[in-house]
C-alpha cells in the first residue's frame, strides 16, 4: 500500500510541475504582449492624448500581472480608440479639404483667368483634391499660395489684358513664391517636379507663367498628402485589423483556459472526496480483507482521475501553446508594420528638418536646437555663441546669372560653411541667402579666428559664371548668450550686428555682446 501511496505522491508532484509549466506559458505570452504594446506606445506616442494615456495603462497592468479576463476590456477599449483616432483624422483631413476647395472656388469666381489655367484649377479641385486629404501642416502653405495666387490676379486685372509685364511687378512675386516652395520638404519625384517648378518661376517673364506656377504647387501639395494620407490610414487601419484578431485570440484562449480550469478543477474535487472517503472507510474497516478491497478500488479510481486530470492538463498545454505561437506571429506581424512605419515617420521627419536645396539642417531645426542649446547653457552655464551669417549682394548673382546660379551659388556656400566649421557647432539655412550658426562653449573673445577664417574662405572660392570670375564674400553678426536671453532676443542682437556689418560696407564681422 504504501508504494501505491507514494506512486500516488509521486503523481501528485508531477500535477504540481506540469500546472507550474502552463503558468509560465502565460506569462510568456504576458510578456511577448507586454513587450509589443511598449513599442505600439512608442510609435502611436502624440497621435492621441488619450491612447497614449491608454497604452501606458495597458502596459502597466501587464506589468502588474493582470490576467487575460482583465485585459480583454482594455483591449477592447484600445480598439475603440484606434477606429475614433482614425475617424478623427478623417474629419480633420475633410475639414481641411474643405478650407481648401472653398478658397479654389473663389478663385475660380473670379474674372480674368485664362482658359488653360481655369482647366487646370478645376481639374485640381474636382479630380485631385477630392482624393487628397491635407495635413496641418500644409494648409498655412496653401493659404499663403492662394493669396499669391490672387495677388497675381490683381496685378494681373491692373494691367488689363496685356499680360506683358515689367521686372519690378514680377519680382516680388517671383521671391515670395521662391521663399514659400523652400519651405516645402518633398521626397523623390515630387522633389524633382518642385524643383523644376522653382526653376520656371524664377524664368517667369509673364504673370500668366506665375499663375500656371502658383496651381502646379498646389498640385504638388496636394499629390503629396494624398500619399501622406493613404500611407497613415493604411498603417491605421492594418493595426487595427491586426489588433481585433490578437484580441479575438486572446479572448478564444481565455474561454477554452476557462473551459479547461472547471473540469481540471472538478477532478481535483473528485479526487479530494474520494482521498476523504478513503480515509474515513479505512478507518471504518473492521478486517485486513476488506481495507484492501477499498484500498483496491478507491486506488483505481483515483488513478482513472489522475489520468483524466493529466490529459486535461495536457489539452490545456496544447491550447495554450497553439494560442502563445499564433498569438507570436500575430505580434510579430505587428511589430513588422510598426516597424515599417517607424522607419518612414523617421524619414519624413528628417526630409522636414533638411533644406532641400542646401541640405543643411532648416529653420525648425535650427529652433529645435537653439531651445535644446539654450537649455543646456541656462543649466551649466557654458558660453553659447549665436552667428547670422547673409550673402552680400546676393540679389545681383540671380540677377547678372540667373536664378539657378544663384541656387548654385547658396549649395558651394552650404558645403564651404560646414566644412569649416567643428562638428559641434550647429549651421543651418535660415531662410533666402540667410544662415545661422550656434557655436557651443566658445565665448565672444574666441570667435573671431574661427569666423573671420570663415569668411576669408568664403571670400576665395573662385566662382566663375558666364566665364567671369566672380568673388561672393558674406556678413557675419555674432552675439554671446547671456542669462536673461531667450531665442528671440539673442537672435535680434545678432541680427542687428549683422546690420551693422552690411551697413559699414559688408564682407566683414561685427560683435554685439
Ligand atoms: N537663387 C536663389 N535666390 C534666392 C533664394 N532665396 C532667396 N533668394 C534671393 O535672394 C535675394 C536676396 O536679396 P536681398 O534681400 O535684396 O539682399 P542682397 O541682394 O543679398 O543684398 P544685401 O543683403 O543687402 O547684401 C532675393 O533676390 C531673393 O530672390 C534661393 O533659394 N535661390
Amino acid at each position: 500500500m504504501s508504494e501505491q501511496l507514494d506512486a500516488l505522491r509521486k503523481k501528485l508532484n508531477s500535477a504540481v510541475s506540469q500546472r507550474q509549466t502552463i503558468e509560465n506559458t502565460r506569462q510568456e505570452q504576458v510578456r511577448t504582449l507586454a513587450q509589443f504594446i511598449a513599442k505600439l506606445s512608442l510609435v502611436c506616442k502624440g497621435m492621441d492624448i488619450e491612447l497614449d494615456n491608454r497604452l501606458a495603462a495597458f502596459r502597466k497592468s501587464l506589468h502588474k500581472g493582470a490576467n487575460y479576463q482583465d485585459l480583454l476590456p482594455v483591449i477592447d477599449e484600445l480598439t475603440d480608440l484606434l477606429s475614433r483616432h482614425e475617424a478623427n483624422l478623417e474629419a480633420r483631413f475633410r475639414a481641411l479639404h474643405q478650407g481648401v476647395q472653398a478658397a479654389g472656388v473663389n478663385l475660380q469666381k473670379r474674372k480674368g483667368i485664362p482658359a488653360e489655367l481655369r482647366r487646370t484649377l478645376r481639374h485640381l479641385l474636382n479630380t485631385e483634391l477630392v482624393d487628397a486629404q491635407t495635413a496641418v501642416d500644409f494648409l498655412p502653405i496653401l493659404e499663403r499660395l492662394v493669396t499669391i495666387y490672387d495677388q497675381v490676379m490683381a496685378s494681373r486685372s491692373q494691367q488689363g489684358d496685356d499680360d506683358t509685364s515689367d521686372n519690378t511687378q514680377l519680382q516680388p512675386l517671383i521671391d515670395e513664391l521662391n521663399a514659400l516652395s523652400s519651405e516645402i520638404s518633398l521626397e523623390g519625384e515630387l522633389a524633382e517636379h518642385l524643383r523644376q517648378l522653382k526653376s520656371q518661376i524664377n524664368a517667369a517673364s509673364t504673370i500668366d507663367n506665375l499663375l500656371n506656377a502658383s496651381v502646379e504647387i498646389m498640385r504638388v501639395i496636394v499629390l503629396s498628402l494624398s500619399k501622406e494620407r493613404q500611407s497613415a490610414q493604411h498603417f491605421l487601419a492594418a493595426l487595427n485589423h491586426n489588433l481585433s484578431e490578437l484580441q479575438q485570440a486572446i479572448a478564444k484562449t481565455s474561454d477554452r483556459s476557462k473551459q479547461l480550469d472547471s473540469k481540471i478543477s472538478a477532478v481535483y474535487r473528485q479526487i479530494d472526496e474520494n482521498i476523504n472517503h478513503l480515509s474515513e472507510q479505512t478507518a471504518q474497516a473492521t478486517d485486513i480483507q476488506t481495507l484492501k478491497e477499498t484500498v483496491e478500488s478507491k486506488l483505481s479510481a483515483l488513478t482513472e482521475q489522475l489520468l483524466s486530470k493529466e490529459k486535461l492538463e495536457a489539452q490545456q498545454r496544447d491550447t495554450l501553446s497553439q494560442a502563445l505561437h499564433s498569438m507570436q506571429s500575430q505580434v510579430e506581424a505587428l511589430e513588422q508594420q510598426v516597424a515599417q512605419y517607424e522607419t518612414k515617420l523617421e524619414r519624413q521627419r528628417l526630409v522636414s528638418l533638411q533644406d532641400g536645396l542646401t541640405k543643411l539642417p532648416n529653420r525648425i531645426a535650427f529652433d529645435e536646437r537653439m531651445d535644446l542649446e539654450l537649455k543646456h547653457f541656462k543649466r551649466h552655464q557654458t558660453p553659447l555663441c549665436l552667428v547670422v551669417i547673409d550673402v552680400d549682394h546676393f540679389k545681383s548673382i540671380n540677377d547678372s546669372y540667373g536664378h539657378s546660379a544663384g541656387d548654385k551659388t547658396l549649395q558651394v556656400l552650404a558645403t564651404a560653411m560646414k566644412k569649416s566649421i567643428r562638428s559641434t557647432d550647429f549651421i543651418a539655412r535660415f531662410g533666402g541667402e540667410e544662415f545661422v550658426m550656434l557655436m557651443p562653449n566658445v565665448s565672444i573673445d574666441n570667435v573671431v579666428r574661427p569666423l573671420e577664417k570663415l569668411r576669408h574662405t568664403i571670400r576665395s572660392i573662385p566662382f566663375k559664371f558666364k566665364n567671369e570670375q566672380v568673388q561672393i564674400t558674406v556678413s557675419i553678426g555674432v552675439t554671446q548668450i547671456n542669462a536673461d536671453d531667450s531665442a528671440l532676443s539673442a537672435f535680434d542682437r545678432a541680427d542687428k550686428a549683422l546690420y551693422e556689418a552690411k551697413n559699414a560696407g559688408r564682407d566683414r564681422l561685427i560683435l554685439s555682446s
